[in-house]
């Protein structure tokens, strides 16, 4: 088995005790009664032509084991607005990165109290609606949908849920036949994970193959794997708005210099 495999068998048994229909009226009731998120989509595609920069906020992988035990997600996400990033991304996956619901909601809470508040993805292995209720009450601006890890009527059940709470949805994809399912999905922003979740691999050159492709008014972002201002430039270069950037910036000793060689590459 491989590891997304076992990862989405954990998560669905994780979540099997919160499952129950959840309809479009409550989350429009909820999208109506909570404050508005600030727009994922609208933080990806910069005037000034930079790269934007998504930060994500990940304690440990199955790929990397501890980056940053212990750090606290408050710090790292002042740490990231203050450096310029565009948007966050929040692992709320315990079991296999380290983090929680509860540091989407410390975060999301803290940046509206204290302006200005950058959006913040929910990281997590979505599989069923009642994953989006959650996200849009802890505070998220968009949720991730990894078109390789679901079917063609969950997929549909999670965006159609996501536009319903007002939210964003950010489609993960590694291929062609992927990039044809989300954009059958009618995907606005598409995402390139160049580290292959079955065998950790990563490669740049994904994004390069597949950003190409996209449709012409889709956001582009290519995903994992980011280290130095050369590697942004060769995903400037096939088309990308955005970077979303994780181990290399939680072990960054000056997240605000690497982020600006990431968006001026
Ligand atoms: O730490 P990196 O190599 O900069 O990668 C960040 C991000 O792309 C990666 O964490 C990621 C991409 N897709 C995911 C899906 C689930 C969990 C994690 C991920």
């Amino acid at each position: 088995m491989d590891k997304l495999t076992e990862i989405m068998a954990h998560k669905r048994r994780e979540i099997a005790p919160l499952v129950r229909p959840v309809y479009a009226a409550e989350l429009a009731e909820l999208n109506h009664r909570l404050p508005r998120p600030p727009s994922f989509a609208a933080a990806l595609r910069r005037s000034d032509r930079k790269l934007a920069i998504i930060s994500e906020i990940k304690r440990r992988s199955p790929s990397a084991g501890d980056i940053k035990a212990g750090a606290s997600a408050l710090a790292q996400a002042r740490a990231y607005r203050a450096a310029g990033a565009s948007a966050l991304s929040i692992l709320t996956d315990t079991e296999f990165f380290g983090g929680t619901l509860a540091d989407l909601i410390e975060v999301a809470a803290d940046f509206s109290q204290n302006p200005p508040a950058i959006p913040a993805l929910r990281k997590d292995f979505m599989v069923h609606p009642i994953q989006v209720v959650q996200a849009r009450e802890a505070g998220a601006s968009a949720i991730l949908i990894i078109v390789r890890a679901l079917d063609d009527g969950e997929i549909t059940a999670l965006h159609t849920a996501a536009q319903a709470a007002g939210l964003d949805a950010l489609f993960e994809i590694h291929n062609e036949d992927e990039l044809d399912r989300a954009v059958m999905h009618r995907a606005k922003i598409i995402g390139v994970n160049n580290r292959d979740l079955a065998i950790f691999k990563t490669d740049i050159g994904l994004s390069e193959r597949l950003i190409p492709l996209f449709p012409k008014d889709v956001i582009a972002v290519s995903e994992s794997g980011f280290t130095s201002g050369a590697d942004a430039a060769r995903a400037r270069a096939c088309g990308a708005h955005a970077l979303l950037v994780g181990e290399s910036l939680m072990r960054a000793p000056d997240p605000a210099a690497l982020i600006s060689a990431f968006q001026t590459a």
